[in-house]
């Protein structure tokens, strides 16, 4: 599937299947990343080909579609003046967690990105990196089959960064989890496979084990087949 913005190409020709498992998008600024991930959550529309999550068209089974992923987009924002339990319930509610399960699924969204403590608080008043950990236990919340997080570790702090790797770690296990990042820290953490895009297609395709030829690659290894691949050295 391709999209355009305004006539200009930012997705070329983009076709591939998502496994369960951690999959992690890594690619140069503007190569497309956002915009795949955008598509794939059915908020933008793709003008060439179609996209499908298990059997799910996001136009003709709208509802549906949208029930079986969490998304983070890049730009998350909330209503200031909602507290972070009140947003992720209400989330909770758009995305049709049954009205019985719906206090437990927010209690563990907000334990899962360490948000327990603040469940109170206006969304106004959280510093920025807190801001994210609401737009990922927003995304969370209905422990969806597929989860699609653009940069989630982005303006977190060190402690919170790992915390997060670790729950995207086991989600991973049973769910399909698509993730950007720039971090090859974080790809060496949390990800069985790698898709790199370069100016809208898909470059390479494949298991980290295959990638570095190592069972259990570091992020320096990471960093030297990223260069290889792209020849512009470590992820901007
Ligand atoms: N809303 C928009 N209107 C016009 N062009 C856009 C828009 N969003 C993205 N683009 C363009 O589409 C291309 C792909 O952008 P995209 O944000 O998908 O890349 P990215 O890989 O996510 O980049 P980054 O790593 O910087 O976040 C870029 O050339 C960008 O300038």
């Amino acid at each position: 599937m391709g999209h355009s913005y305004r006539g200009r190409r930012a997705l070329e020709s983009v076709d591939t299947a998502l496994p369960v498992g951690v999959t992690a998008l890594l690619g140069p600024n503007g190569a497309g990343k956002s915009t795949l991930l955008g598509v794939l959550s059915g908020m933008l529309t793709p003008q060439r080909g179609r996209v499908e999550l298990n059997g799910l068209d996001p136009v003709r089974d709208r509802r549906r579609y949208r029930e079986s992923l969490g998304f983070l987009p890049q730009r998350f924002t909330a209503p200031g003046h909602l507290s972070v339990a009140e947003f992720v319930t209400v989330s909770a509610w758009w995305r049709r967690v049954p009205r019985a399960e719906r206090k437990e699924a927010v209690r563990w969204a907000l334990e899962a990105t360490g948000l327990g403590e603040r469940a109170r608080s206006r969304v106004g008043q959280l510093s920025g990196g807190m801001v994210r950990r609401v737009g990922i236990a927003q995304a969370l919340v209905n422990a969806p089959p597929v989860l699609l997080l653009d940069e989630p570790t982005v303006g977190l702090d060190p402690r919170q960064r790992n915390a997060l790797r670790g729950v995207i770690t086991e989600l991973g296990r049973e769910r399909t989890v698509l993730l950007s990042t720039h971090l090859t820290e974080d790809v060496a953490a949390v990800a069985d496979r790698v898709v790199v895009l370069d100016e809208g297609r898909v470059s390479t395709e494949s298991t980290l084990a295959d990638l570095t030829g190592k069972a259990d690659p570091t992020a320096s290894d990471l960093d030297e087949v990223y260069e290889r691949l792209l020849g512009v050295g470590q992820p901007a």
